[in-house]
């Protein structure tokens, strides 16, 4: 079983996985990333705006999960990629009661001209909330726009990371992504409830040059778990 479903946290992330699948995140077919390349599976968080229910679970998990992580280090702020995660980030500061940050994707050509938005001053660390992570493109884009305002940022979180290098490419510049969700242990949900085919599964590792070959076989169903 991939390792973030046997993690002491880990029902949460079955249930999430659970309602993710129920409310049409992962859709099966042919889309296109933002850099143009062919993906037969497309993760549109998006969906999940319209259930409530679903929102909450996911926020409640990010929640712990930035608990845990920044235990040891205290921040100030949370910072939403615009625009598809900006409601979790809106969820997030107001479950861990810190203040809201928008980094827009351009300067306003009126009023404030402000880029960042909210209390944020040089020297303040902050993290940063996504929804799906590739290649991390769009958060390096927020960490340059924040570092050139001497805005520390070193640890993001994302609800979930397409396996496609991110990870990687954010450490390089000494960021670390903490994700609820990964392709891998996506792929083997789905399989486990019969929503993929290993045919289907093969496609999408080829396609993506996904950095796992194996089908993992796990032991879940729908029924939804009881979280403590
Ligand atoms: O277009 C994408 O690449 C993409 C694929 C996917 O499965 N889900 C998804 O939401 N995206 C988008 O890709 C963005 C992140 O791509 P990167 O900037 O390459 O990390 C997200 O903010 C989404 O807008």
């Amino acid at each position: 079983m991939p390792s973030t479903l046997v993690e002491a946290d880990s029902v949460v992330r079955r249930n999430a996985l659970r309602l993710l699948t129920q409310h049409g995140v992962f859709k099966l077919g042919e889309f296109f990333l933002k850099s143009g390349q062919r993906t037969p599976i497309y993760i549109d968080m998006r969906e999940a705006f319209g259930h409530p229910a679903l929102m909450s679970v996911l926020c409640k998990a990010m929640q712990h999960m930035i608990e845990r992580v920044q235990k040891e280090k205290p921040y100030r702020g949370i910072v939403g990629v615009p625009y598809a995660a900006l409601p979790y980030a809106t969820i997030l500061s107001q479950y861990t009661l810190q203040p809201l940050i928008i980094v827009r994707k351009e300067a306003k050509s009126y009023g404030t001209k402000k880029l960042i938005e909210g209390a944020c001053e040089p020297g303040q660390r902050v993290i940063i909330v996504e929804d799906v992570v590739v290649s991390g493109e769009s958060l390096l884009e927020v960490i340059t726009t924040l570092r050139k305002n001497d805005v520390v940022v070193e640890d993001v979180f994302c609800l979930f990371d397409r396996d496609q290098g991110g990870k990687k490419n954010l450490a390089d510049e000494g960021v670390t992504l903490h994700s609820l969700l990964n392709m891998e242990t996506a792929l083997a949900f789905l399989y486990a409830v019969d929503r993929l085919t290993q045919e289907q599964f093969d496609d999408i590792v080829t396609s993506l040059h996904l950095p796992f070959k194996e089908l993992t076989k796990i032991d879940v169903n729908w029924e939804m778990e009881e979280q403590q």
